[in-house]
């Protein structure tokens, strides 16, 4: 259990407080120009990613306060917890150890007194059989075919993590397998996705930690209900469903032999699942062993977190700089840009990811906190963004801190693409804390043979005030092993946070009221009456839509 402490109660928060109104009185620029040594002091390799910190709001004070904040909220009580299987989860009574998943150096870890690595190795070991019988071709469908196409059938953290990982790694795709996804209960999914895989080739993953879940178990009997149509024979289900789930009765009740499921484990949460059996669909894509080496970018990362000091944890610092704005700041959203198209889930992933896990207005003693707690996680990647939102980061009335993250080696060196494309990620976050002064716009206007009306007309549209914060993470190349590493490093921050805003991060019992109430509609639907029962814009919702049908 972790201690419930009010980070607004700590002398920390007091002295952020203030200091923040120092800093407001000064900018980024200033920072820079003060100090020539600026990138090399905020700024840290860590393995093959560089992470620069430098274009923030931020000194030595602002720095050595957050830390405070992290001590006296007893962060690193917190994460000695979390890696030693206490079960920080209190609101559900479980241990939080997706680190287990992906704890490569095999050491004990313990969960009500058993060491659960024999059973994460053991359900590893059965995933590498599983790949190598599909990969070799020995694995077949009825008729006799091997497996070319794998349709993975999940939601939320059994889907997002799947499908931003296999799309991040698309060059590693040559093992034979194209992956497909179905997620949402809209019919069109499930029957779009269809259209594109054969049944005799076509592999079904069901992936469900609960194999409760409505719209997964939805598309998954849509799904068999179309494979018996070529199929014929439920026998033959056996060779093309497989599940990936916590609980085997449901997975039994549903039809799939036991033999063709695997496990994991309720200390798992949903959207930190990846590393688990929700994994398989990424190792049969892009080969078990580059999937170990996720799971070991993953572990350094860990390692990285777990046994850092605080002022040096790359997880940490990503944390306190975001909590910085949030608290401090007013600064209500997050963007992360990815400066890399194959990564074009990552914010997506991330989305569910914070705002599942820190979106909690409910400390951990159970009152309303009286500050900020998780934020609004977006992005797209760049440059598309450029052309669309970036507006608003730049001459906006909201501060938004932003996260660009690229690769240094592009797997497609097509003409100079590339440099093209890094020199926007560069640029852009050069325009973003240091912006363009009134002065230099009007140099440029008269440089241009403008009017003194002209350039009084429209200079102050031009101008750019800068001091808009970013973090950037430029990295080698995107391997497994490096993608595992970032990965982790965004799960750690939003733990640390969670930590810090004394809320419970591994919960969700926020969307259940939505899953309740359609449940209770569903029937409602059933047929042609009218419906009174709800409020009058509920009703009216219900009823147009039955008269329209
Ligand atoms: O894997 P399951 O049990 O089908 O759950 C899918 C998703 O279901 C949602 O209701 C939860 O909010 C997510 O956290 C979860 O990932």
């Amino acid at each position: 259990m972790l201690k419930s402490i009010n980070p607004t109660q700590t002398p920390a928060w007091e002295a952020l407080t203030q200091h923040s109104e120092a800093m407001k009185s000064t900018s980024i620029k200033a920072l820079f120009d003060a100090d020539a040594g600026r990138f090399s002091q905020y700024s840290t390799q860590f393995e093959d990613i560089l992470f620069d910190y430098s274009k923030n709001l931020i000194n030595d004070e602002t720095l050595s306060h957050l830390l405070a904040l992290a001590e006296q909220t007893e962060l690193s009580q917190a994460i000695a917890a979390m890696f030693g299987g206490d079960k920080i989860n209190a609101t559900e009574n479980r241990a939080v150890l997706h680190t287990a998943l992906r704890n490569r150096s095999n050491t004990p870890v313990m969960v009500d007194g058993e060491d659960v690595m024999p059973k994460v190795n053991h359900e590893l070991a059965k995933m590498k059989e599983f790949c190598e019988q599909v990969h070799s071709g020995r694995w077949k469908g009825y008729t006799g075919k091997a497996i070319t196409d794998v349709v993975n059938i999940g939601i939320g953290g059994s889907d997002l993590g799947p499908v931003m990982v296999t799309e991040s790694l698309k060059p590693y795709w040559d093992k034979g397998i194209t992956p497909h996804f179905v997620s949402n209960v809209d019919g069109t999914h499930v029957v779009e996705i269809l259209k594109n895989v054969n049944p005799e080739t076509t592999l079904f993953l069901i992936a469900s930690k609960t194999f409760t879940t409505q719209e997964t178990m939805t598309n998954a009997l849509s799904a068999r209900d179309w494979f018996l149509v070529s199929a014929g024979d439920e026998a033959h289900v056996a060779k093309h469903f497989a599940a990936l789930s916590t609980n085997t009765a449901a997975v039994e009740a549903f039809g799939i032999d036991s033999a063709n499921m695997f496990e994991f484990w309720d200390w798992v949460g949903g959207r930190y699942s990846l590393w688990s059996a929700i994994g398989l669909s990424i190792a049969l894509t892009i080969g078990f062993e580059r999937y170990e080496e996720l799971l070991q970018g993953a572990h350094d990362t860990d390692l990285h977190f777990k046994d850092t000091a605080l002022e040096n944890n790359v997880p940490v610092l990503m944390a306190l700089i975001g909590l910085w704005y949030g608290n401090f700041f007013d600064a209500d959203s997050e963007a992360i840009l990815p400066y890399d198209q194959y990564m074009h889930r990552f914010a997506a992933y991330f989305q569910q990811g914070n705002m599942e896990s820190n979106g909690k207005y409910v400390s951990r003693s159970g009152e309303a906190v009286n500050y900020q707690t998780g934020p609004i996680i977006w992005g797209e990647p760049g440059t598309n963004g450029q052309h669309a939102f970036y507006q608003l980061i730049h001459q906006g009335t909201k501060l938004i801190p932003c996260d660009f993250l690229a690769p240094a080696i592009s797997y497609n060196p097509t003409g100079d693409h590339h440099p093209k494309l890094l020199a926007n990620f560069f640029a852009q976050t050069e325009a973003l804390a240091f912006g363009k002064t009134k002065e230099a716009v009007e140099a440029e206007f008269k440089a241009a043979g403008k009017t003194d009306a002209e350039v009084a007309d429209l200079v102050a549209h031009k101008v750019f005030q800068g001091n808009r914060p970013t973090n950037s993470f430029l990295f080698k190349q995107m391997t497994p092993a490096t993608l595992g590493r970032l990965i982790a490093m965004y799960e750690h921050k939003i733990f640390v946070q969670g930590v810090i805003w004394n809320i419970y991060s591994f919960d969700q019992w926020g969307v259940e009221l939505g899953k309740q109430l359609a449940s209770a509609i569903l029937p409602e639907l059933g047929d042609d009456a009218d419906v009174s029962s709800h409020d009058s814009s509920t009703n009216g919702l219900i009823n147009t839509y039955k008269s329209w049908r």
